[in-house]
């Protein structure tokens, strides 16, 4: 098994990779998705479940497990893998996001920010050096720098400091990363929606020359056009050779226009979390379960899925799970989201093979048409 983390696309169609990242953990096809797996389980799923849906690599948070059960725990209990029966490669996010969106009495200066946990009030400080202490306690196999997350939209003038800051602590992260064989530190470019902000970070991130970049701060309620601009500004400036990852997103439809753009990696709550709420991700287009219309309905979901609970669950048993709030229903709901986010993704990487993305990307969206 190799020691070395590295990148190499086998085809490209027009801005679009694909290719596979190796890592001392296992290969991970891309454009790849990223399950979420915060507190280290991809909700109402067996981590075994999630690798034959085709997952190559899960996502899980710093801010969550440091809260609970607690990093140091965690490593010694042999790490994150062998705690969450997740062999495979594991990203784990560095903390700036969630401490911005779920930490109460959030204090910020230039060393990091002091809060209190959402879980029991108790008072934790994460700089850029303990957000790499951390991930590195749990043997993530891809982390992420510290950075400040600022509340978007914003003014650009703050947009313009927190994007500053997390340069700042970029470096310091970089400089606290314990560069184990294998492993790697992605940086993470800001800027809001400011073409010139996203240009900047971009490029002071790249002269620190990271492993990888992912793109911060998109889908937060702006239009998809708006996102979709910000790719298109800051991609281009990014190494060819190094993945490029888009956080947070998204819908299906954010995922096929970001994979023209040229992101390699995603993540995204949507299929799990709309699994627990009764919606189905399919190839005509979303369903919601809690609909009345589906109460004496026994078609399953998609007879043509290659998934086995897609093709057979009846739409009225998982009507009926759904309003009864069984476990079940999020169960099957979030295996079929998954099922179909997967089957989306290698539908992505055979269409660019054979430089027929457009062709893919054309008929996908007409299979939507008709939700
Ligand atoms: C500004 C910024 C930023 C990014 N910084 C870090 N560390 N994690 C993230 C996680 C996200 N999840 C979503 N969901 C829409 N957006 C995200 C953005 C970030």
């Amino acid at each position: 098994m190799t020691q070395e983390f590295h990148f190499d696309i086998a085809a490209t169609d027009s801005a679009a990779r694909t290719g596979v990242i190796t890592t001392p953990r296992g290969k991970i096809r891309t454009p790849a998705f990223m399950p979420v797996g915060t507190a280290a389980t991809v909700k109402a799923m067996h981590p075994e479940a999630v690798k034959a849906l085709g997952a190559d690599i899960v996502l899980s948070n710093t801010y969550h497990l440091m809260l609970r059960p607690g990093a140091e725990r965690i490593a010694a209990l042999g790490g994150l893998h062998q705690f969450m029966n997740w062999p495979g490669p594991i990203l784990t996010d560095s903390g700036g996001f969630q401490v911005m969106s779920l930490a109460k009495l959030r204090k910020l200066d230039e060393n990091g920010v002091t809060f209190q946990s959402h879980i029991d009030g108790a008072r934790h400080v994460l700089t850029p050096e303990r957000s790499m202490e951390i991930q590195d306690l749990l043997g993530a196999d891809i982390q992420m720098q510290f950075d400040e997350c600022v509340k978007l939209p914003c003014a650009e003038a703050e947009a313009r400091r927190a994007m500053l800051l997390s340069l700042r602590w970029a470096e310091r992260s970089k400089k606290a990363f314990a560069q184990k064989p294998g492993r790697a530190l992605f940086g993470i470019v800001q800027g809001g929606a400011s073409e010139a902000l996203r240009l900047e970070s971009a490029r002071a991130l790249v002269d620190m020359d990271f492993q990888g970049y992912a793109l911060g701060g998109l889908a937060v309620g702006e239009p998809q056009e708006v996102m979709l601009a910000m790719i298109d500004c800051a991609a281009p400036h990014l190494p060819t050779a190094k993945p490029r990852y888009l956080m947070g997103v998204g819908s299906p439809d954010d995922l096929v226009e970001s994979v023209r753009r040229g992101i390699d990696m995603f993540d995204c709550v949507m299929p799990t979390r709309a699994g627990r709420h009764g919606l189905a991700y399919t190839r005509a287009g979303k369903l919601n379960l809690r609909n009345a219309c589906h109460a004496d309905d026994p078609a399953p979901v998609d007879r043509e899925s290659a998934n086995a609970v897609t093709r057979t669950y009846s739409r009225a048993y998982l009507h009926h799970l759904v309003k009864s709030g069984e476990i079940l229903g999020m169960m099957l709901l979030t295996e079929i989201n998954l099922a179909y986010y997967q089957d989306l993704m290698a539908g992505l990487r055979a269409a660019i093979a054979a430089r027929r993305l457009d062709e893919f990307c054309a008929q996908t969206k007409e299979g939507w048409r008709g939700s």
